[in-house]
């Protein structure tokens, strides 16, 4: 039993702040129940998600509890050509979805920001971007990467369908208080190697389902010492691991992040909320129900060679032997297979044909900014199909008053619009069968890029090292190019 003065996590004193009324439960005798009705401070919506929980709230009479919590966005199915807005209204099932969207929203009067506006992007680099994303919040979306907005100390999580409609209508959901997972990364990461190589060394080191159904918290001088780009790539990626919640605690950064912006507390408010959010962290002594470590002084850039997360290897490595486990070794064979590559050939050895560089994973600016040092007065080789697709259209914009534009189309790459785009292959852009990518996104299922596309993961660094070399390829190994 907790006591009011045992030492919290911090995921718990966010947990415990959010509870409206214990759910009386099947624990065992003198076990607290894990689930909670708790409240939902805020609430992301797109356009894949929502439609059912809306068509609910109609058909059960319901209305929307506290509209200015909500917010929405077309991301996942828009294209990111240029000419966007002259294709939208186009009757695809794309531009359908977006358009049920739009009317749902203004149907129940929910703030919306759609795709014409300059604010529009991936929920995920969208909220925090606007300063609806804040510590000490609990946060729901109907995307199973909310988990992204834990790098500001929030209480973010991915709800269902069904669970949507009742935030809509009610601002509070039952949940199960979740494991916690303590990750220590300890040292200093060398140059070119980011958060995404931590995020795939960990899961390949632990593997995908290492913190199933937990809540994750990233701590150590090397998180301290981490962007919040490079925390939203933690905590974004904490899900790849199983995790339901990716936690990073709030400090300066996060502060110094969330001053000014627009949904953000202002003035003297901004202040007494930063007050508060410096008393989120974990206490000393609070017990985690795993810890696990990871070193980042030798850490090389890592990539995916399979169809799973845990898949990964170093750059300098090789594809790896079938394990000695049956059932591994079916699962490594058929990876292979369906890759197209072998076991013990260096990974710089296989080529790729097309280079994504977005997501909500790797879609920032800090994201942009490293593949653009690498694409700087070079050229996208030759046969290869290289873009890269802003997380946001604030993103865009920072990078063409940056001239990151200029650099990638001078290289060869394609420019694009904000949106989910590669990462997931709900609009045009998609991997055509067996073609290869070298992607910045977090999933390499089988088809999660085009029906038989076959997708590696890496940092963007790592992904315009690729475009430019035509094969993976070791960033740090490349020349300098005078500036
Ligand atoms: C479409 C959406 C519900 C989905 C998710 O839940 O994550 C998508 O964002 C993804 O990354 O696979
Ligand atoms: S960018 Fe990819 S992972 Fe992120 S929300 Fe969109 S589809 Fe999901």
């Amino acid at each position: 039993m907790t006591t009011a003065s045992a030492p919290r996590t911090l995921y718990r004193k966010l947990w415990d702040s959010h509870v409206i009324e214990v759910v009386p439960g099947a624990q065992g005798e003198g076990e607290e129940s894990r689930a909670a009705l708790i409240h939902v401070d805020r609430h992301l919506l797109h356009e894949c998600s929502t439609h059912q929980s809306f068509e609910a709230l109609r058909s059960n009479g319901r209305s929307v509890h506290r509209r200015e919590t909500h917010l929405a966005v077309p991301d996942h199915a828009v294209s990111t050509a240029l000419d966007r807005l002259s294709i939208a209204q186009d009757d695809g099932a794309a531009g359908a979805q977006v358009a049920r969207l739009a009317s749902n929203v203004a149907e129940f009067d929910i703030p919306y920001v759609p795709l014409d506006d300059a604010r529009q992007g991936i929920v995920h680099v969208m909220g925090p971007e606007l300063g609806f994303t804040l510590p000490g919040i609990t946060l729901a979306c109907g995307d199973s990467h909310t988990s992204t907005h834990g790098a500001f100390g929030a209480l973010a999580f991915g709800i269902g369908a069904s669970d949507c409609e009742t935030v809509l209508a009610t601002n509070a959901i039952v949940q199960s208080r979740a494991k916690t997972v303590k990750v220590e990364l300890s040292g200093t990461l060398g140059a070119h190697v980011t958060s995404k190589d931590v995020a795939l060394a960990l899961i390949g080191r632990y593997g995908a389902g290492f913190a199933t159904g937990c809540a994750v918290e990233f701590t150590g001088e090397a998180v301290r010492a981490m962007s919040m780009a490079a925390r939203m790539t933690l905590c974004n990626m904490a899900i790849e691991a199983g995790a339901r919640i990716g936690l990073v605690a709030p400090d300066e950064t996060t502060i110094d992040y969330l001053r000014g912006r627009p949904l953000a507390p202002q003035g003297e408010m901004f202040e007494q909320a930063a007050a508060y959010w410096r008393t989120l962290a974990s206490d000393p002594g609070a017990e985690y129900d795993r810890t696990v470590a990871l070193d980042l002084d030798a850490l090389a850039p890592q990539i995916t060679w399979g169809t799973n997360p845990q898949d990964a290897a170093p750059v300098d490595g090789t594809v790896p032997a079938a394990p000695e486990d049956a059932e591994a070794a079916r699962q490594h064979a058929k990876a292979l297979a369906y890759m197209g590559i072998e076991a013990g050939m260096p990974v710089t050895d296989i080529a790729v044909d097309v280079v994504f560089i977005g997501s909500c994973t790797n879609g920032r600016i800090e994201d942009l900014r490293a593949a653009a040092a690498v694409a700087r007065g070079r050229k996208v080789a030759d046969g290869v199909r290289a873009l890269v697709v802003p997380g946001s259209m604030a993103v865009r914009a920072q990078a063409e008053a940056e001239g990151l534009d200029t650099i990638f189309t001078e290289a060869g790459f394609d420019w694009r619009m904000a949106g989910c785009s590669m990462c997931v292959a709900m609009n045009e852009d998609r991997l055509a069968e067996g073609e290869r990518s070298a992607s910045t996104s977090n999933r390499n299922f089988e088809g999660r890029q085009g029906r038989g596309g076959r997708t590696h993961l890496m940092s963007p660094a790592m992904a315009a090292a690729a475009a430019v070399t035509g094969h993976i390829a070791d960033v740090r190994t490349l020349e300098e190019i005078p500036a």
